[in-house]
């Protein structure tokens, strides 16, 4: 049977989900991509093409790589999962139920591989071309979706994430990246893969409105030794923390959360766009958000079943980071150049690099004074291109959801 288990940031990467560009980049357009979370349009071709090198870096580098198309579609193949993932993706409260009908029955008409194509990708009402009476097709133009493409697919770091034994389903942010939950809640329950393994599920796994609950998978860190370090950023609200905390500790999995309260902006919606782990003792920091003094909490178990002790970290985040990983001090590389060369590869996630075992990571490679300092530092970084890529405004680590990881 197949293990899933992250026990760190930097131990040998094992197994990763990734996603390949496909029809939700295609459908990105300069009127709608800023809605979809996206600054730019891209061109989806040579994006793929920039994925694949990511994609080849991991496999050279002893990581198993699994497709999320490929691992949806194959889970939709069981009729109970297909019929699971449309009741939530279809319903009549989004579609009305008129027009709910007619798409659930256009899209039980695909086979897998083209119903993950447009779970992700979307339709639009020339494609699904019905004569259906439903009033909310009357007002629509044929180029209008009547299912929106899901492009933050492509980051699947954020919407569901590994720490030690279990899987967060994260109750996502912001509506347009909502969707993508469901998929990853039928991979986990469904598919051959998952569905005997043995881990726990520690949040979001629930069909319920999570209202200020929500968390992202970017503002997670499996920093190691049973630690898990959690920004509290534009996307992670202090709720979301304290709900995962809770589990974290009732299955034991974890033993202290250390909680870093972040400003709420686009520039660092998560904390790997700030900071990210490269090394036992050594991280990447961008020094104009992680200044020592940011507010940071311990959380730990208290005595009673599901208590949680908080207590207000006094020194700095970083000393309580170098206690927990039992190290003298951290060695932190700061985001390169002058301050305009650091803001911009700060924005093109010269942070936000993967590391695939101790003091080896992937990153773009047009951060190039970022760089430069990580090696003088004694880290290796595999240059991957993301001229297209790096528009959803994702780095390598966004851009992979570790399914296996060694502990340190
Ligand atoms: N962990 C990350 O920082 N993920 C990048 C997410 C980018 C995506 N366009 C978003 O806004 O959610």
């Amino acid at each position: 049977m197949s293990r899933f288990y992250v026990g760190s940031e930097i131990g040998q990467l094992r197994k990763v989900l990734l996603h390949r560009p496909e029809l939700s980049l295609r459908r990105l357009t300069p009127s709608n991509c800023e809605d979809l979370l996206f600054d730019d349009v891209l061109r989806v071709e040579e994006a793929g093409k920039e994925h694949d090198i990511f994609a080849q870096t991991l496999r050279e580098n002893g990581v198993e790589v699994f497709l999320l198309h490929e691992v949806l579609a194959e889970t939709l193949s069981s009729p109970e999962a297909k019929n699971w993932v449309l009741d939530r993706q279809i319903s009549e409260y989004r579609f009305g139920p008129t027009l709910s009908v007619e798409v659930r029955s256009y899209l039980n008409g695909m086979n897998n591989v083209e119903l993950a194509s447009h779970l992700i990708g979307g339709i639009t009402v020339a494609e699904l071309n019905s004569e259906c009476p439903s009033p909310v097709l009357q007002v629509m133009r044929e180029t209008d979706f009547i299912v929106d493409p899901i492009p933050n697919h492509l980051f699947t770091r954020d919407t569901s994430c590994w720490i030690y034994g279990g899987v967060s389903v994260n109750p996502m942010a912001k509506p347009a990246r909502k969707r993508e939950t469901v998929h990853l809640r039928a991979i986990y329950k469904f598919h051959p893969l998952f569905k005997d393994a043995d881990f726990e599920v520690y949040f979001g796994d629930e069909d319920r409105n999570f209202e200020l609950s929500t968390l992202e998978g970017g503002d997670v860190l499996v920093i190691g030794k049973g630690a898990v370090l959690i920004g509290m950023s534009e996307r992670t609200t202090p709720q979301g923390v304290e709900l995962l905390a809770r589990n974290l500790f009732k299955t034991g999995q974890a033993n202290k959360v250390i909680a870093l309260q972040l400003p709420k902006a686009r520039s660092c919606m998560h904390l790997d766009t700030v900071m990210t782990h490269m090394d036992y003792d050594c991280f990447t920091v961008y020094p104009d958000i992680m200044r020592d003094d940011i507010p940071a909490w311990e959380l730990t178990p208290g005595k009673a079943a599901g208590e949680i002790c908080y207590t207000r970290i006094k020194d700095s985040f970083i000393k309580a980071i170098a206690r927990t990983l039992e190290v003298p001090e951290l060695r932190l590389i700061h985001t390169g150049g002058d301050a305009f060369e650091a803001e911009r590869e700060q924005w093109n996630d010269a942070n936000n690099v993967l590391t695939v075992r101790p003091g080896v990571v992937i990153g773009y490679e047009r951060n190039v004074y970022t760089i430069k300092k990580m090696e003088a530092a004694g880290i290796t970084v595999l240059p991957i291109p993301g001229e297209d890529l790096g528009r959803g405004r994702g780095g390598a680590r966004c851009m992979s959801c570790p399914l296996e990881r060694d502990d340190i």
